[in-house]
């Protein structure tokens, strides 16, 4: 049972009141008692507005539904039509330009990766802050890049053969993006700074420059015997490591012990997709993360290969620059953070009608009180040079609900007694009556806006559920090549440049969710940046260093002046319904789908629902490791919901497919001591039942979101397990 204190009208969580009474407010200049009568005063406001536009999203799926009910067959023309006269697509503002103030320039300058990670882990929330810098070395060593041919393979110990591939393809991409003026990195013998200019030696005697030689911006050491090397190639640095002494310098011509790459420039502490936080107890955990990278005093103590870490912030990187003066890089990623949607509701504050709040208007205040320490320099780091915080803010449909995360933002930089605007957002793209208003939506925060991003995982979702009454949907292999995700795309960077995004704003594309195909990755993201985005997500701080390299290849900005011609409207490609028309599956393609989805499905929520992990990485049918977050949840339940609903299958057989893969999902765990089997107790399993409601009520959840069922459920398990997370 969650204690509360009743402060004001509002009763608020013990742990959650101590937690801002001790650690959060002290050190912010804010009086307490105001600040919680300024809390109320805007809860009491503000909520009915929320539950409003909540309101309004049920009344436009019912009116979708019951067209594609009384409409046999799809007329595109009248679809839109009745789209517009609903207000489903709103009239278009007029051209405006975004006027967005004291942004940071990893936002305006820079064109790099985006990490995200789970903020709940503390673990790997420091190792995200700290992924600005990974080593190349390390990245190709671990991964499928480099191939296991040839005696290749990634052994316990360093594998020799194996190293020379990985300093190979480091030193061509050295050789690729910083070229000598004769020779390669590979025949270096010295590198040595003369008169502020990079000079090497090579193995045949001579002597050579960079080609450009602009590119060398500072080393670490003395200039006859450096310890490392800075350049600089479109925007992004790299470091070459030097020292004769290291393992792996020892066996280099020129003691190059590694290749450091700027990886990830940003990063999004997610409180969202990625996250399984659903009372006081979780949100405080999330939120005593957030004030601790804030504080720069967040630590993480663990055991990895027998070795004691205590991991902490990374320091800023020094150098000395070509004309003898210091410089300073950043040590760590800028972080954003991603705050809940407007849809949930939390029971860590109760109103004065003693019911829960929403829970985007608490993440709104609090994580912006833990930035504001960032802000007043209450830190040894700091994460924004300009004084902003920045706040993502998901799942919002509709240019009214971004003008309410507006709202919400102004009275929060009120009661922080922060300058207006302070607080920047990243709009997600993830839901189609954004997607289809996305000009309208910019136009709502023009003044704050720092990014746009296609979130493609919850819009396939998002795009599954509004048309569930038009029919069968395609597989969901096919969605990626689908013609409404390829016009959605298009219209979000074309709309973002359109609004004068370039070097203002991140246009950003989504999530590489296979986070062990990392060749996969490699070949495939760089059309990301081909396509416009100046940033892309990534899984992992490896992934991280790996998506840099597309960076150096590619110059963003260059694309962008290109697509700025382009006048494309995608509005009648994104309104095609992924409705497949040609349905004659074969048993076995039915099979095969509902296997997949039930198997990512499964493996997802039993560690959400008894562990309380909201991001996993699962295997599918082919044994191919996939990211799971809420997002793809969402597609999967919706999918199998659809399915049931327009008799593709029959509840039986979802129910014999999920009971079958619960049974390949136990197997997958059976090394894991604190893992619940869901076989044979089917009843008993609380994860098993979150599983079929997800599929079986699929239909029937708000925009096909999966976090009612899975807060309810996983609120069940801990009761019933009396877990403390
Ligand atoms: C639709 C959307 O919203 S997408 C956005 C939401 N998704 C995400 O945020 C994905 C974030 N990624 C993750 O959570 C993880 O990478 C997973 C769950 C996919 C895989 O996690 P694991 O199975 O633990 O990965 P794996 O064993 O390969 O790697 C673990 C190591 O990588 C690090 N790591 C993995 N992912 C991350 C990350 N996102 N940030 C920082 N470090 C990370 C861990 O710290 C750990 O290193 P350590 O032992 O030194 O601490
Ligand atoms: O949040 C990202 C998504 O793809 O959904
Ligand atoms: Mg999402």
């Amino acid at each position: 049972m969650t204690e509360y204190v009743t402060v004001g009208n509002l009763q608020v969580a013990n742990e959650l009141y101590q937690f801002v009474h001790a650690e959060a407010l002290p050190e912010t200049g804010l009086n307490e008692s105001k600040f919680w009568a300024d809390v109320e005063g805007l809860i009491s406001d503000l909520t009915p507005k929320n539950h409003a536009l909540i309101e309004e999203r049920k009344m436009f799926q019912k009116k979708v539904d019951a067209w594609h009910k009384d409409h046999d067959g799809y007329d595109f023309q009248a679809y839109q039509l009745f789209l517009e006269e609903i207000g489903y697509i709103e009239p278009k503002v007029e051209d405006f330009a975004i006027m967005t103030e004291n942004v940071d320039d990893v936002i305006t300058m820079q064109s790099g990766p985006q990490l995200v990670v789970p903020i709940d882990n503390a673990r790997y929330a420091i190792n995200a802050a700290n992924a600005r810098w990974g080593s190349l070395y390390d990245a190709l060593y671990g991964t499928d890049v480099i191939t296991e041919a040839g005696g290749a393979e990634k052994t316990a110990a360093y594998n020799p053969i194996r190293g020379e591939k990985v300093i190979s393809f480091a030193k061509a991409f050295l050789d690729q993006h910083i070229p000598l003026s004769a020779s390669s990195h590979k025949s270096v013998t010295k590198y040595v700074v003369i008169n502020g200019k990079l000079e090497v030696s090579l193995e045949n005697g001579e002597t050579a420059r960079l080609l450009d030689e602009s590119k060398f911006i500072g080393y670490r050491g003395v200039p006859g015997n450096l310890e490392a090397v800075l350049f600089k190639n479109n925007g992004l640095h790299i470091e070459i490591q030097i020292d004769e002494n290291d393992s792996i310098g020892q066996s280099d011509k020129a003691g190059v012990k590694d290749v450091l790459i700027e990886s990830a420039t940003s990063c999004i502490m997610d409180c969202e997709d990625s996250v399984a936080a659903v009372d006081a107890e979780d949100k405080t955990r999330v939120y005593r993360n957030w004030l601790g990278l804030n504080r720069g005093n967040l630590t993480s103590a663990f055991t990895k290969n027998g070795k004691e870490i205590n991991r902490t912030l990374n320091p800023d990187r020094s150098y000395t620059g070509t004309n003898g003066e210091n410089i300073t890089l950043p040590g760590r990623v800028l972080m954003f953070i991603r705050n809940v949607g407007h849809l949930m509701t939390t029971n860590a504050i109760l109103n004065q009608h003693g019911e829960e709040i929403p829970e985007g208007i608490m993440d709104g205040v609090f994580t912006s009180l833990m930035a504001k320490h960032d802000v007043l320099g209450n830190s040894p780091f700091q994460n924004s040079q300009k004084a902003s915080i920045y706040i993502v803010k998901p799942k919002m449909h509709g240019s009214k609900e971004v003008a309410f995360a507006n709202e919400l933002f102004n009275r929060v930089e009120d009661i922080l007694e922060l300058p207006r605007h302070t607080i920047k957002i990243g709009v997600m793209d993830e839901e189609r009556r954004t997607t289809l208003n996305l000009k309208n939506c910019i136009h709502e925060v023009k003044d704050r806006i720092v990014f746009i991003n296609t979130g493609f995982l919850d819009r396939t979702g998002d795009e599954i559920h509004t048309s569930m009454e038009a029919g069968p949907m395609i597989r969901k292999g096919e969605m990626k090549s689908s013609k409404w995700l390829n016009g959605y795309e298009k219209n979000n960077v074309l709309t973002g440049l359109g609004t004068g995004m370039k070097g203002k704003a991140q246009i950003g594309k989504g999530m590489w969710a296979m986070p062990d195909l990392m060749s996969e990755m490699l070949a495939q993201k760089g059309g990301h940046l081909q396509a416009g985005g100046n940033t892309a997500w990534v899984p992992s701080p490896t992934a991280a260093t790996l998506h840099a390299l597309h960076y150096h290849e590619i110059d963003v900005k260059k694309v962008q002046s290109e697509l700025e011609k382009e006048t494309v409207n995608y509005q009648t490609d994104i309104l095609q319904l992924p409705v497949a028309h040609n349905r004659n599956w074969s048993t076995e393609e039915i099979q095969e789908e509902l296997d997949n989805s039930a198997q990512t499905l499964l493996g997802y929520v039993v560690r959400w629902v008894d562990q309380g992990v909201g991001c996993s990485k699962v295997p599918d049918i082919k044994d191919v490791a996939l990211m799971e977050d809420r997002a793809t949840l969402r597609i999967s339940s919706q999918m199998l919901a659809n399915w049931l609903h327009h008799g593709i299958c029959t509840k039986q057989q979802i129910m014999d497919t999920l009971k079958r893969m619960a049974k390949i999902v136990d197997k997958q765990n059976e090394k894991d001591s604190a893992y619940r089997a869901m076989v044979p107790n089917y009843h008993e399993s609380i994860a098993f039942q979150a599983a079929c409601d997800l599929v079986l009520k699929g239909k029937e959840q708000p925009s096909g979101y999966t976090e009612p069922i899975l807060h309810k459920r996983r609120l069940e398990a801990k009761e019933k397990h009396q877990v403390k997370s």
